[in-house]
């Protein structure tokens, strides 16, 4: 259900750097990850210069060391980071973290050898793994959930964004080193040292943020007796992981995106030079990775903002699937450099939705294991997958198709390892979309082509229905009474079966709620508040008897619908209209009728026409019933197909033949108006 078009003038909500406690997490985050970074392309580097005289193998192997020992913690003490962050105070765990990798790193430079910089990467590593989640676990509780998307988007941004910030800044402390070498004969020794120094400055003033974010809530679970043993939250950890079907279907698509990603990762650089291309293409292969992960995150996700979230996380993944598939096939280097753009667009787009529905759907009490447990199991399947991947490669060798004796098409071990990722990769998307979807029953196809047009997508209930829902809307003594009832006995003499209805008060509840809203006693009741009850009545009138009716195949025919609080609350309030649409949909489940009819009157004629003492909204001055009608108006013109407006200062009688008219039109099978004009209709009935 969309808004286009409307009249009032949207309030921008504030940006999520806007939110204080956020934005110094977000910050500490930054200067961590470009401190990671640094981390990284220093140890390598000094790895490398240290071992420089143990001959080329052994220094190869020795700068592999430095990644295993990077990876390898995830495996030992992934599950047990996860429990501290979900048992004891996120900050403390943070700022602490933050201090022993301040000195391990420093430590790094004072040792000065090689074996040293391997143990020191392993313990830097376990306590990555215990700030990690307990970072991720943490934003869900410093932003709202309609944010949370947003934040993680920065997240991600940051998280790759200062890879090639840090690489900059690798090579001028490079450089630098060389000149400060002649004043500090220490930094001489080496050229990264003093990177080592920046990334050990970096955690530093990590924690000096962390440790003034008072916001973060203190603990998660009060700890002393009644606390579940470690060992007891471990296996709560994984069994929720296992048993929540959303869950489960989440972690399985993001290892099967990890195990596509690991392939391309552990034969890209052959599959490059296979197609001709050298150095400057991997590294345009590879950068295009991150330019499409980045459009995904920012561009695929507003372009797609109506579709099911579920739905769009098992189809990016099933898509990227497909994309690698056709990566290994097609032996184009131009037309590889695109798909591989898609290819990182959905990973991003897989990537975000992921985190953000572990944010929103998790308890704060469980999140730090869940996240911890996708890293650990991501870290893992990555670095399987990237060993095997080449080996595999190697071991499938080359084949030709040959015609006559010229070969036409050349498929080779990394093209089969990229076939092999993408297809297991597309079944994990399947099998992660049979897991999580909500919509079970819809066609993708139609939700996609909404989704596309920036429309909502009708609910799974609405789908199911049969009837046709007609809403009347319109400013006070319009004649939507008159005319709901003259229309329901219309449909009845045309033999339909027919449920005629209105809001608020058509249920046991929403009777009491009328008397609440509409009594003027309770003036001064607020705009949210009031908009909140509109919705509560509505979404008890649609359960309770407006989706019934519709599966039974009934026509429902309703005076007064989500329009009348788009009107009434968003323009006549003047509260957030993106905030009514919001919890409306909600509400009723994204339930849309099939026509409204609009009968348009001034509210100088509509409140003349009313007797008896006016209620609550009636009340209301003129401007407030003039904002009212012009809402109604614009809101109709934005979609002129699901509307009819009509003049309502005509006689009845008229305004009856143009809606019967305009509703012929959508009823399957109708009697001919000059059949009708013949049979007339049952006077019993009509009176
Ligand atoms: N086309 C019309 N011309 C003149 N009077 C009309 C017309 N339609 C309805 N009325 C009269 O106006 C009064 C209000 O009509 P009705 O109750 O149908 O309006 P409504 O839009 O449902 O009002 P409310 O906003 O209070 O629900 C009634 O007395 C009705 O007979
Ligand atoms: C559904 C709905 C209604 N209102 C207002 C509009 C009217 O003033 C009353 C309903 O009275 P009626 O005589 O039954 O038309 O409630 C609103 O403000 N918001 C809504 O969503």
């Amino acid at each position: 259900m969309t808004i286009p078009g409307r009249s009032t003038a949207r309030r921008k909500p504030p940006h999520v750097l806007a939110n204080a406690p956020f934005r110094k997490l977000w910050t500490a985050m930054s200067v961590c990850s470009l401190g990671d970074w640094l981390n990284l392309l220093a140890l390598t580097a000094l790895a490398g210069n240290l071992t420089a005289g143990w001959g080329y193998q052994a220094q190869s192997m020795a700068i592999g060391g430095v990644f295993v020992a990077k990876m390898l913690p995830a495996v030992v003490l992934g599950p047990l980071a996860g429990v501290f962050a979900d048992r004891f105070d996120r900050r403390l765990t943070m700022f602490f973290c933050d201090l022993l990798r301040f000195a391990l790193v420093l430590s790094i430079p004072l040792v000065g050898n090689y074996q040293w910089i391997i143990v020191a990467t392993f313990l830097v590593e376990c306590v990555n793994l215990f700030w990690v989640p307990a970072k991720d676990a943490t934003v869900p509780n410093l932003v709202p959930r309609e944010r949370l998307e947003e934040a993680n988007q920065l997240n991600l941004l940051v998280t790759y964004g200062t890879a090639p910030v840090a690489a900059l800044l690798f090579a001028v402390l490079s450089l630098a080193d060389d000149v400060l070498g002649r004043l500090v004969p220490f930094l001489a020794q080496r050229e990264t040292y003093l990177a080592l120094f920046v990334n050990a400055l970096a955690y530093l003033i990590s924690a000096v943020i962390i440790f003034s974010l008072k916001d973060i809530p203190r603990t998660v679970t009060p700890d002393g007796a009644g606390t579940p043993s470690v060992l007891r939250q471990i296996v709560e950890g994984w069994r929720f992981v296992g048993g929540d079907r959303l869950i489960r279907g989440l972690i399985i698509g993001m290892l099967g995106a990890f195990a596509g990603g690991g392939a391309v990762v552990g034969v890209a650089k052959l599959y490059v030079g296979e197609l001709g291309g050298g150095d400057a293409a991997y590294g345009v292969v590879f950068g295009s990775v991150f330019v499409g992960m980045a459009s995904g995150m920012f561009f695929g996700l507003r372009l797609l903002r109506e579709l099911s979230r579920r739905r769009l996380f098992g189809l990016s993944i099933i898509v990227a699937g497909l994309l690698l598939v056709a990566i290994a096939l097609v032996h184009n280097l131009v037309i590889v450099v695109l798909l591989t753009v898609l290819l990182g667009a959905c990973a991003g787009i897989a990537w975000i939705i992921g985190y953000t529905m572990i944010g929103l759907e998790v308890d704060d009490n469980l999140r730090g294991r869940t996240f911890s447990f996708l890293q650990s199991l991501a870290r893992v399947t990555l670095l399987l997958v990237v060993a095997v991947a080449p080996t595999l490669a190697g071991l499938f060798g080359r084949s030709e198709i040959v015609v006559g004796s010229d070969p036409v098409y050349t498929f080779d071990g990394s093209n089969l390892v990229l076939l092999v990722g993408g297809l297991l990769a597309a079944v994990v998307g399947i099998v992660a979309l049979r897991q999580m979807d909500d919509r079970r029953g819809v066609s993708i196809v139609a939700d996609l082509i909404a989704a596309v047009r920036g429309r909502g997508y009708a609910p799974e209930t609405a789908e199911q229905a049969h009837g046709m829902f007609i809403a009347f809307e319109g400013g006070e003594g319009s004649g939507k009474t008159t005319q709901s009832r003259l229309l329901a006995i219309w449909l009845r003499d045309q033999g339909f079966d027919v449920v005629q209805t209105r809001e608020p008060g058509s249920t046991k509840v929403g009777m009491r709620l009328r008397a609440i809203l509409l009594d003027a006693v309770h003036q001064g009741l607020s705009a949210r508040s009031e908009a909140l009850m509109y919705a509560a009545d509505r979404a008890e009138h649609v359960e309770k008897i407006i989706l019934p009716a519709l599966q039974r195949g009934s026509m429902v025919v309703c005076d007064r619908y989500v329009d009348s609080s788009l009107a009434y609350q968003g323009a006549g309030r003047e509260l957030e209209p993106e905030d009514v649409v919001t919890i409306n949909r909600w509400a009723t489940g994204g339930l849309v009728p099939d026509l409204t009819v609009l009968i348009d009157v001034p509210p100088s004629v509509g409140l003349t026409r009313l007797g008896g003492a006016a209620d609550r909204i009636e009340s209301e001055p003129q401007e407030f019933h003039e904002r009212v009608r012009r809402e109604f108006r614009s809101l109709a013109a934005a979609e002129p197909d699901r509307y009819l407006v009509v003049d309502g200062t005509l006689p009845q009688n008229q305004v009856s033949m143009i809606i019967h008219d305009r509703v012929r039109e959508i009823l399957p099978d109708p009697v001919p108006r000059e059949t009708e004009d013949v049979t007339g209709t049952m006077p019993a009935i009509r009176d």
